[in-house]
């Protein structure tokens, strides 16, 4: 479902590598970590599978899309394939919880019907029916992130993909994302997290992708977060 083959990006204004011949396979419906130190690579994978990067060397898939060489025209039909996930949640301040995910559908220009019925649906998904009428600023972060989250998912994208979901969020609330997010990948959702928390990486024992200095250096099936260094 996605594939890197032998991927390397060389930013031109960096010297080393940020990605330097990496392979990974992910399967339709796995729940894959990221880890890694800050500068290893994640980000830049992430932009890779999104087309906000090409690689130097190598070949990106998506479904059955080859990434890099998709003509511009149809990144947005590729984009529209993947849900994403900040640590910041990007939420439109002057829209409402509701109007923020329904920009989403209109983006991709879904019927009027059909928003009325996707929106509600997706706030209860995350448990946020009672905060429609809310502003992003009226909204604790586990809220906003969930509001991202319900956003993410209206297009039931193949993938969901997470950059430091729980970045900014303290133990308990993050631990309430991963429960949604655990329960949104087992409905058959492929979820990708990059992610810097040793605790729910170690909790949650999926499979860990770990890069180093933009090198692979670990993938285990049902991993932990490593060694403390
Ligand atoms: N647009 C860019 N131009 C030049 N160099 C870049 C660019 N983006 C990233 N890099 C470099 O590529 C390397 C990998 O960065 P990347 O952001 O992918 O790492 P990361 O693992 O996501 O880090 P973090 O955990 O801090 O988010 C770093 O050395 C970084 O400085």
């Amino acid at each position: 479902m996605l594939r890197l083959e032998n991927v390397s990006k060389i930013y031109p204004t960096s010297a080393r590598p940020a990605l330097d011949d990496v392979s990974v396979d992910v399967d339709q419906g796995e729940f894959v970590f990221l880890i890694g130190p800050s500068g290893s690579g994640k980000s830049t994978l992430l932009r890779l599978l999104l087309r906000e990067e090409t690689p130097t060397r190598g070949s990106v898939y998506v479904a059955n899309w080859n990434v890099a060489r998709l003509p511009n025209r149809k990144v947005p039909k590729l984009r529209q394939r993947m849900g994403c996930v900040f640590q910041d949640f990007r939420l439109l301040p002057t829209r409402s919880v509701a109007d923020n995910v329904a920009f989403a559908l209109e983006v991709t220009g879904k019927s009027e019907h059909t928003i009325r019925t996707v929106v509600p649906e997706m706030l209860e998904l995350v448990n946020l029916t009672g905060k429609a009428d809310r502003m992003p600023a009226e909204l604790s972060g586990g809220e906003a992130q969930r509001v991202a989250i319900a956003r993410a998912l209206a297009n039931r994208p193949l993938v969901l993909l997470a950059d430091e979901p729980t970045g900014n969020l303290d133990p308990e609330t993050s631990d309430d994302i991963m429960l949604l997010l655990d329960r949104i990948n087992r409905a058959g959702t492929t979820i990708v997290m990059a992610t810097h928390d040793r605790q729910i990486v170690d909790a949650m024992r999926r499979r860990v992708v770990e890069l180093h200095l933009g090198r692979l250096a670990r993938d285990d099936a049902r991993g932990v977060y490593g060694a403390r260094r």
